[in-house]
């Protein structure tokens, strides 16, 4: 990676953040206040949706405690006129006393009042900011699950998943935290504003000589980090990415190996630096805002002071009504300063929490839709039939084309070619894990499409050429294929891994079946590659279902691990419809039919011996890896067989 600035391609993701950062340039529209109300509105709108869904009840009692909270702190500055007005009068001070104390008290007792509220609307803020959280993650972590495969291999799509998980979660609860803020400012500052317009209408407008310019002075403070989130997010961004490298595990061994860390110092001092110069430049613009704000302010102090002597003077304000508006002053000032606080803040997530939104909104769509009348699979899938089969990953990109083909109910098959001929592609059309583009795969003349998802995917067991390495337990990693079969004393477990020699591995495990299978974990263990494979081998045994799908099961095994597999295979083949990929030619030739994949089309088709009589492209692979492996033609170099 070079020093510069990375290229737009690794800025792109990032693309809402940078249009509203455009949008906040000269000419770009800027952050105007109907701009700035919209998003607040926008925001505030899954919050509360989030919120009646996680706890409906504490989220009412929640906006009822900050209400009442308000309400309760004006008619507490109406009733401190009342108790400063005996304060101020003639008489001995045990007489004013005296005179003040019934309305002394009922002011305490509003006081307690309003700590109970606050503290009431703490508890239910404790409860509600971890649920809220919890039923954000859980609504998109079920939105990514069941989406369609194909939505992963389109990158805007990828990318959102990962704003929405990464930052916009995150941002939701902050959002909440902000949300009750700016709720509790604007109902303070209001209640200030109500409590004054009570007591003379002159007041709420002299107020707003100190409050507007503070509010001033945090807009265009909020305007100079909008205007630079572009650059603020980009540098962070880079920052990030070399921290992550230098602290990752997969890259800790090449880092070292390639003598490398000096480099990865100087790429994140290099971005780590320009991201600290352009926080100083900002800081600094911000506090000048600030402080001119501050000055301003301190006019309207003064202007305020002045407005209230000429009242006073012209006895058209009483004195305790002027020492109420001054607490008041003091208490809208502080609630202000909160409130915009938190419209900043809350503004700033809004972007995040418009991502999250974006996401659950594009995931519902992606959804596989359930074809009306669909009806369950059969128990058994008959003939596989793939009629003019044409599959694209991307628009103008086939990848499978015209594919017709055809699979006896029992038989095992084999799909071998080339690297990127598209085997695995179409195994993962057989599986309906992607739907074609054009033709169709028809078990016993029936669509495949047509039946109900769940019931088609009970009836396909599929290793995959690169099984996930689930960070459980080593019975977890089996019990996954079929998390659900009832298996006492784990006879059918012990049996899968005994076929896959994934039992030799668990026998060498601290803990046996119960060791975790991460490094990540304490007292967690990684196994080599060859030790996963035997595993998820075993997994796909396990899962026991009539038509199994395997690709390249083999390829880290062991000669005789792989042996071994290929032993089950021959066994689980009785009753069932087995599809192999493989690069090993040697384990296709007892095949009952191979297919022989170039370029995405099926080029021939036949048993071994048909195929070598053809003398085409399968019988020249099979010289091919005869001569590698010093074997005559006529061999197969089968080790196992
Ligand atoms: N998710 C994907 N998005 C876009 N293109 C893909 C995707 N998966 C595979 N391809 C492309 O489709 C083509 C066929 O890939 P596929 O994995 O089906 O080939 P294969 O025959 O199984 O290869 P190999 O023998 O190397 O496993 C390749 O050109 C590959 O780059």
């Amino acid at each position: 990676m070079s020093g510069d600035a990375l290229s737009p391609e690794l800025e792109r993701p990032y693309w809402r953040l940078q249009d509203e950062a455009d949008a906040a340039r000269p000419g770009g529209g800027g952050l105007s206040a109907t701009r700035l109300l919209g998003r607040l509105a926008q925001a505030a709108v899954p919050l509360w949706q989030l919120l009646r869904a996680a706890a409906p009840r504490a989220g009412a009692g929640l906006l009822l405690s900050q209400l009442l909270v308000g309400a309760v702190s004006a008619a507490a500055l109406l009733l401190s006129t009342r108790v400063l007005e005996p304060l101020l009068a003639g008489g001995s001070a045990a007489e004013r006393l005296q005179a003040a104390l019934p309305d002394l008290l009922g002011l305490a007792g509003l006081l307690a009042l309003g700590l109970a509220l606050e503290s009431a609307s703490a508890r239910a803020r404790a409860h509600l900011v971890p649920q809220l959280r919890r039923l954000a993650e859980e609504r998109l972590f079920r939105a990514s699950l069941q989406v369609d495969l194909a939505a992963f291999d389109d990158p805007g799509f990828y990318d959102q998943l990962h704003r929405a998980r990464d930052r916009g979660v995150l941002h939701l609860e902050g959002a909440l935290e902000c949300a009750l803020e700016l709720l509790a400012g604007a109902i303070a500052v209001l209640a200030a504003l109500l409590a004054l317009a009570w007591l003379h209408a002159l007041l709420p407008p002299l107020l707003l000589l100190v409050l507007m310019p503070q509010a001033w002075a945090v807009w265009s403070a909020a305007r100079l980090q909008y205007a630079s989130m572009a650059t603020t997010v980009r540098l962070s961004r880079e920052t990030e990415m070399m921290a992550e490298l230098a602290t990752q595990r997969e890259a800790a061994a090449e880092i070292r190996a390639q003598q490398a860390p000096d480099f990865v110092i100087e790429a994140y001092a290099r971005s780590a630096d320009a991201l600290r110069d352009h926080l100083v430049s900002l800081g600094l613009a911000e506090a000048r805002r600030q402080s001119q704000g501050r000055w301003l302010a301190g006019a309207g102090l003064a202007l305020t002071l002045a407005g209230l002597g000429l009242l006073l003077q012209a006895g058209a304000l009483p004195l305790a009504a002027a020492g109420t508006a001054v607490l008041a002053l003091r208490s809208a000032s502080a609630a202000l300063e909160r409130l915009t606080r938190a419209a900043h803040e809350l503004f700033e997530k809004s972007l995040y929490i418009a991502d999250y939104q974006d996401f659950l909104r594009q995931a519902e769509q992606r959804r596989p839709a359930c074809p009306q009348g669909a009806l369950p699979a059969p128990a058994q899938p008959g003939t596989i039939r793939v009629e003019d089969l044409s599959f694209a990953y991307q628009p103008g990109r086939p990848v499978l084309q015209a594919i017709n083909l055809e699979i006896q109910a029992g038989q095992t098959v084999a799909l071998v070619g080339e690297n990127g001929s598209g085997k695995t592609t179409l195994a993962k059309l057989l599986a309906g894990l992607y739907q074609p583009d054009r033709g169709r795969i028809c078990w016993d003349g029936q669509d495949m499409a047509g039946f109900e998802a769940e019931s088609r995917a009970e009836r396909i067991a599929m290793v995959l050429q690169d099984p996930v390495r689930w960070p459980r337990s080593a019975r977890d990693n089996v019990r996954i294929g079929r998390h659900t079969r009832p298996d006492p004393e784990d006879r059918a477990l012990r049996a899968a891994a005994r076929s896959a020699r994934a039992d030799e591995v668990v026998a060498g495990l601290p803990q046996g079946w119960d060791t975790v299978l991460s490094r990540y974990f304490r007292g967690g263990q990684d196994l080599s590659g060859g030790q996963w494979q035997r595993l998820a081998v075993a997994r796909g045994l396990f899962r026991d279902a009539p038509l199994v799908i395997w690709d390249e099961p083999t390829a880290p095994l062991d000669a005789r691990a792989e042996a071994a597999v290929y032993d089950s295979l021959r066994q689980l083949a009785a009753g069932r419809t087995v599809v192999l990929i493989t690069h090993r030619l040697a384990s296709v030739r007892a095949a009952d039919r191979i297919f022989f994949m170039e370029r995405g089309r099926l080029v021939e088709q036949g048993r071994h011996e048909e195929l070598m009589a053809l003398n085409g492209r399968y019988a020249e692979l099979v010289r091919l890896q005869n001569r590698l492996h010093a074997l005559p033609d006529t061999d197969m170099g089968a080790t196992h067989d």
